[in-house]
């Protein structure tokens, strides 16, 4: 089943420079989707664009069936709930003077609905907030510290763990590995891979790490200067029909 569409997406920044061109790709129900590309080729542009906070010059993007690049501001908050990131930075999820337990409360206090969360269950703050920290191996200790008393790979499992706290359809994962040491790395894959089969996650993972999204995705896009010039099931990765951009990527790790 679809959960995303994205089809012939521009987009132009007012200096002029085409930042996307025509991009297009579907994302299904439980899988991950992975994007690779070169810094400045225009994962992070197009990941704002998803997420709404850039406007898009033409293209649909649809969410379950629900085109959301035409919605006002009003019509479009009930959709974004639906559709939560992690970044490079955990500091972008974790406000630095909110303790865990109330950065992780955040969002269902905003959009939450007990209705709405299948694996987890809101009985009070206290559980909710334990069943949460539980899901992404954190000790249920860290709720009462600030992001600067964890590590920087307790800080991204926390931000991931505040991310699927209200269980979206879509989640995008722009560099969610990029600032960790190697092991911290390794582990936090393990931990994504988990959680999208224990909880039927939808991924988007954008990354210039060629074997970090290859080793968590179904299905590879390949970006180049704003286009997607290569999309492939992951297993046909190493063919020899494949662009021959990807295998430049490929011959680099
Ligand atoms: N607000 C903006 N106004 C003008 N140009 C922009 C803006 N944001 C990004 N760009 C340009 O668009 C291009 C793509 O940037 P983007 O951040 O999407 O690339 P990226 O692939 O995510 O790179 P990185 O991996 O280094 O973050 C870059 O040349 C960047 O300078």
């Amino acid at each position: 089943m679809e959960v995303m569409n994205i089809s012939r997406v521009t987009k132009t920044f007012s200096s002029g420079r085409q930042v996307l061109d025509d991009v297009s790709f579907s994302l299904e129900k439980g899988h991950c989707l992975g994007i690779i590309g070169e810094s400045g080729c225009g994962k992070s542009t197009l990941a704002r664009c998803i997420l709404q906070l850039e406007k898009i010059d033409s293209g649909e993007i649809s969410l379950n069936g629900q085109m959301l690049q035409n919605l006002s501001a009003k019509k479009l908050k009930p959709f974004r709930k639906h559709i939560q990131a992690v970044f490079q930075n955990p500091s972008a999820s974790l406000n630095p003077k909110l303790k865990i337990r109330d950065s992780l409360m955040d969002p269902y206090l905003q959009f939450g609905n007990q209705k709405d969360l299948r694996h987890f269950n809101y009985e009070s703050n206290e559980q909710y907030v334990k069943q949460l920290l539980h899901a992404v191996e954190l000790p249920a200790s860290l709720a009462d510290r600030y992001p600067h008393e964890l590590s920087g790979g307790q800080q991204q499992r926390a931000a991931i763990c505040r991310a699927i706290s209200i269980e979206p359809d879509v989640v995008l994962l722009d560099e969610p590995t990029s600032s960790l040491d190697v092991l911290s790395q390794a582990s936090l894959l393990k931990l994504l891979e988990k959680l999208r089969r224990q909880f039927s996650l939808s991924y988007v993972f954008i990354s210039h790490d060629l074997a970090a999204v290859a080793s968590l995705s179904q299905h590879l896009l390949v970006m180049k200067e704003g286009r997607i010039i290569d999309a492939f099931p992951t297993e046909e990765l190493f063919l020899l029909k494949r662009h021959s951009y990807t295998k430049e990527l490929v011959s680099m790790y």
